[in-house]
This record gives structure tokens, C-alpha cells and sequence, in this order.
């Protein structure tokens, strides 16, 4: 047994002096109780997707389709689930995704996620659209490992200083997400006109930045506050971005850069043509093309093209360890969980994240064992089958 496992037995023995678990077990079982405690608009921003969110439920079918083979009598007594992830050291294969706008689910919002993440020492990927700033959410972090994610903005001064900034709060990796330039149509939020950026929600990285302040004639107040979120919607995205451009942030980021939103094998071999070092397989959750392939379908043929030339990554649609397992053995090194621990997050602070995180890793531990792994590293297509 090894101490992700041990989170069970601390249940079982609290269950002695009868003090139950504050949330329930079942990861799966959080988006129903999360609903009951937000606002209809955060909710809805956090739980809806794309169109008719097709895609977030191919998402999760696609996991179902995949059924693990256990094995048996193969010494699983000394289990290790440590790896290493482009240069971080992780106790688990497992990442929190990027994820905006956090305070509209609880008022601590990236600074309890950070603490959390720090606890279980679990690497947190903080979003440029964070409610807090980086820096802010560095210290919170303290000494634990952090990855930072950009939103490549039109103003290419300010791409350098979000950069700049991100190495000097000791973020280590680089996360770029390629496919959001735009908001995608997502009709939950269209319906409610809901769009926090609007309301200075998910803006705190720009409006603390020296250059973005520039371009609006100083530190954000009520005098050009319209026009600073104003300006926030021109330069937010760049959808003339080409792959020539990656040389740009090679030039300004010396550390590793894992780009986010891959789904074609093509795609994920430009990449490492580029000299990326990870690829993100991911189709933001069903949040951005509504009708896309499930993302753990596209997972196969991206690891292969990448053929250990990049280190591939994998999010949309974990909710459990045994969609960890399935993501590892069609050939992740590591996972991002994304909705669930927003949920954690929505419904006990900085306990429900970590709470979340404990789940996920001791289930995954289980069930790796109970099918006769010990290490990731043993995971393989041949794990599985197909149903
Ligand atoms: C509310 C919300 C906000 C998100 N914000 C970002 C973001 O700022 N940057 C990013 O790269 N991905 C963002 N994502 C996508 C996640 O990083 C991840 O790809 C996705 O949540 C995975 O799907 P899952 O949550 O269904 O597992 C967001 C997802 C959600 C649910
Ligand atoms: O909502 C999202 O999915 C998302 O990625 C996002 C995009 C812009 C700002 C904040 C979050």
C-alpha cells in the first residue's frame, strides 16, 4: 500500500468515531451537488459546453466504450505512481486543467485550488482568465510546482509580459492553449447573456499588467474600467496564429512548452516538429466544437504519431481512477482533471478541491492494483478492451 491508498483506510477509521466524509466518494456524484449550491449562471458556465454539448457527452461515452482486463497474481505489493511530467516531479499522473474565472465558484477561487494543489502536491496549471493574479496564486502555492497556461493575446508585448511574469512567479512549464482564440457557442450561457470577462471577472492577470495598463492609459479604475474590458475583448485571442508563430514563444520561454487542444496526428507531429515539447490532447471538454471527435478517441492516434518524440497529455471527460487508467493505457503519460475539482471547489473551498484530488488519486491507485499494475509506466492498450 502506499500513502494515496492510505486516504481509504483514514475514511474507514474515522468511520469509527463516526464522522462520515464531508462530500460524497463518488467523483461523478459532485456535478448534481455542485448545481445545488451555485448560481444558475455559474453553473451553467461551468457544466454547459458547446451547441448541443454533443461532443461532452461523447466525451464520457468514449471512456465507457473501454473496459480494463484485470490481471492477477503479478506482485502489486509496492506500488509507485510517482512520474515525472516535463520536468516536475508529481505523486500521481495527474494535473489540475487550466480552468478561468474561479472565484464565481467560490470566493477563494485559484488561491484555495493553489493550497489544495500544494497539499497534495499535485501540479496546478493556473489559466491567464484566472480571477487572481499570478503572482498571487504563486503565493499561495508556496512551494508547490506550478505550470502556467496562455491565452496567446493579439498584443504580442503583452504574450512577453504575461511570459515574463510566469517565470519570475516560478511557474516552470509552459500550457498554450491553441483552441480557444474564440468562445465557442454555448447556448447555457447565451441564454443567460452570462459572460463573467464582462463583468471584470477572469481579467485580474491583464488588468495588474504593466502593458496591458499602457494600452489603456494607466492602472484600471472606474474612469477607463469600460474601456479596459473593452480592450480585454479586442486583444484576448489571435486567430491568425499560424505554426510559424511557435518560434515566437520558444524565443521568450526557455523552459518546457506543451501545446493544448491537440486532436489530429498531423497536428501533434507539427508540434514536435516545432521543437514543442508536450502536446495536450484535449477538446476543452466539449466546450468549443460541438461535434468533435471524444478526445479519448483522438488519444490513440496522436500518441502514436508522436511516437515518444513529445511527452503526450491527456484532458476531457476524467471523473475516476479508472479514466485515468484508461487515458494512461491509450498512451497519456499524465491526465488533467478539469470539471471535477472545480466541483470540489464549489462545494468545500480549499477541503473540497483537496477532497476531490484524494479520491482520484486513491481510486486510481486501487484500481491500478486490483488490475495488476503498479506503476503507470506498465499501462498499455493491452489493459484494455474494446466493448
Ligand atoms: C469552467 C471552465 C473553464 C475553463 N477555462 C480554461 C482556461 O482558462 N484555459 C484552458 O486552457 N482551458 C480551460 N478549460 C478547459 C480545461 O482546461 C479542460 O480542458 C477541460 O475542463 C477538460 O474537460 P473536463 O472538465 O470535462 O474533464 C476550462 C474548463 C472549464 C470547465
Ligand atoms: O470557459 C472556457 O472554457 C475557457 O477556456 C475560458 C476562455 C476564456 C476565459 C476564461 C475561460
Amino acid at each position: 500500500m502506499s500513502a494515496l491508498a492510505d486516504f481509504q483506510n483514514s475514511i474507514y477509521l474515522r468511520g469509527l468515531g463516526d464522522v462520515l466524509p464531508a462530500l460524497p466518494t463518488d467523483t461523478t456524484r459532485l456535478e448534481g451537488l455542485a448545481e445545488g449550491v451555485l448560481s444558475a449562471r455559474a453553473f451553467g458556465y461551468v457544466a454547459g459546453a458547446a451547441g448541443s454539448e454533443a461532443t461532452a457527452r461523447a466525451n464520457r461515452a468514449a471512456f465507457d466504450k473501454w473496459r480494463i482486463v484485470p490481471r492477477m497474481l503479478r506482485d502489486v505489493a509496492d506500488r509507485d505512481l510517482s512520474v515525472d511530467v516535463l520536468g516536475t516531479a508529481m505523486p500521481s499522473p495527474i494535473l489540475l486543467a487550466p480552468v478561468g474565472v474561479q472565484s464565481i465558484f467560490h470566493p477563494d477561487g485559484e488561491l484555495a485550488v493553489a493550497r489544495a494543489a500544494a497539499a497534495t502536491g499535485l501540479t496546478m496549471v493556473l489559466s491567464t482568465a484566472a480571477s487572481y493574479s499570478m503572482e498571487d496564486v504563486a503565493s499561495a502555492g508556496g512551494d508547490g510546482s506550478r505550470w502556467y497556461q496562455l491565452y496567446w493575446p493579439k498584443d504580442r508585448d503583452l504574450a512577453v509580459s504575461f511570459l515574463e511574469r510566469a517565470k519570475a512567479a516560478g511557474y516552470t512549464t509552459l500550457v498554450v492553449t491553441l483552441d480557444t482564440f474564440t468562445l465557442a457557442w454555448r447556448p447555457r450561457d447565451l441564454d443567460r447573456a452570462y459572460l463573467p470577462f464582462l463583468r471584470g471577472i477572469g481579467v485580474a492577470n491583464y488588468f495588474s499588467d504593466p502593458v496591458f495598463q499602457r494600452a489603456v492609459g494607466g492602472p484600471v479604475t472606474a474612469a477607463n474600467r469600460d474601456a479596459a474590458l473593452l480592450h480585454w475583448v479586442a486583444t484576448f485571442g489571435d486567430p491568425s496564429l499560424t505554426w510559424d508563430d511557435l518560434a515566437f514563444l520558444r524565443e521568450h520561454w526557455d523552459g518546457p512548452i506543451a501545446l493544448k487542444g491537440i486532436q489530429h496526428p498531423d497536428d501533434a507531429r507539427r508540434a514536435v516538429h516545432a521543437g514543442m515539447d508536450g502536446v495536450i490532447v484535449s477538446n476543452h471538454g466539449g466546450r468549443q466544437v460541438d461535434g468533435a471527435i471524444a478526445s479519448l478517441d483522438a488519444l490513440p492516434g496522436v500518441a502514436e504519431a508522436v511516437g515518444g518524440q513529445a511527452t503526450v497529455l491527456f484532458d476531457s471527460g476524467i471523473r475516476t481512477g479508472a479514466d485515468v487508467v484508461k487515458a494512461l493505457a491509450l498512451g497519456a503519460r499524465a491526465v488533467l482533471v478539469g470539471r471535477p475539482y472545480v466541483y470540489g471547489l464549489a462545494l468545500g473551498g480549499e477541503a473540497g478541491v483537496q477532497h476531490v484530488l484524494r479520491c482520484v488519486q486513491a481510486d486510481l491507485e486501487l484500481t491500478m492494483a486490483l488490475s495488476g499494475v503498479s506503476r503507470p509506466d506498465q499501462l498499455s492498450p493491452e489493459n484494455l478492451a474494446i466493448t
